[in-house]
């Protein structure tokens, strides 16, 4: 019998290492708590790879983004898909990860096994996800006394153990160390190099620069601006990107 790879195009071959979940599109979400309208009328189209930075000021609305993205919330109007599925019917493929891990308390090898365990995921997997993150030699010590950078990059080892198409990330690295920042980047950048759509939620503006294929800027629940990030960077479109980028108040 021919395998599947002999008899596939160049191009075909090339489309199979794509994440099958993209594009990603919203159009018209708007979400309401009460009389405040927190996501309003949000329109976005994210294409098929790379590393998306969500930016823009406290209460702009990227964590409620992450989590109607992640079918976690339905909005009140609009829809959010991908690839033509509803949010909360691809949530097996994704992963979203928060500022502060939720860790078991068990051993830092036992927090990945059990989600490759309850997943149905190849459990030999666990000594190369120990060793991808960093913490191979951490293995059997109670993942309660990791450190906060450490505690991150477990984090990570369980939400690379889905092996998931979209990594959804709140502020990974908020309150990190540098050194701790910096390899958490690695292993995020080493997913994206593999072909796992990245959506990057970050105030650290030089992590952006450092990650982003394109920005997205999120101003008061809506999408003010959605450009490649070198263009973002180099001349923001809007009022409200510029003074956040300058360090302005805008509220
Ligand atoms: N459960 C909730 N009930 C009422 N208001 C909420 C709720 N969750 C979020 N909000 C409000 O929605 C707005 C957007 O919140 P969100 O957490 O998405 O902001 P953010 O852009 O992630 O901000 P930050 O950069 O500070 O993390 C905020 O004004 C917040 O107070």
């Amino acid at each position: 019998m021919q395998s599947s790879a002999k008899s596939m195009s160049f191009a075909e071959a090339e489309r199979a290492v794509q994440c099958r979940l993209m594009p990603f599109v919203a159009g018209g979400v708007t979400l309401r708590f009460g009389e405040d309208t927190v996501l309003d009328h949000l329109d976005l189209r994210l294409g098929q790879d790379g590393c998306t930075m969500l930016l823009g000021p406290n209460g702009a609305g990227k964590s409620l983004l992450l989590k109607v993205m992640h079918g976690l919330i339905d909005p009140d109007e609009g829809y959010a898909t991908w690839a033509g599925c509803a949010a909360g019917d691809v949530t097996h493929v994704q992963s979203l990860v928060f500022q502060k891990p939720t860790l078991l308390r068990r051993s830092v090898a036992a927090n990945i096994d059990f989600v490759l365990k309850t997943r149905g995921m190849d459990r030999g997997r666990l000594p190369w996800l120990l060793d991808h993150v960093g913490l191979a030699h951490k293995a059997d010590q109670p993942a309660r006394l990791l450190s906060g950078g450490e505690a991150q990059r477990l984090a990570l080892a369980r939400a690379l153990a889905i092996e998931p198409e979209v990594l959804l990330l709140d502020e990974p690295t908020a309150s990190l160390d540098p050194a701790s920042v910096l390899a958490i980047e690695r292993i995020v950048a080493q997913a994206r190099d593999s072909g796992v759509r990245i959506v990057f939620v970050t105030h650290d503006v030089g992590q952006a620069r450092r990650m982003a294929d394109d920005v997205v800027f999120l101003f008061r629940g809506r999408v003010q601006e959605h450009r490649p990030a070198t263009d973002f960077f180099r001349a923001p479109a809007s009022q409200a990107a510029r003074d956040y980028l300058d360090g302005n108040i805008v509220v």
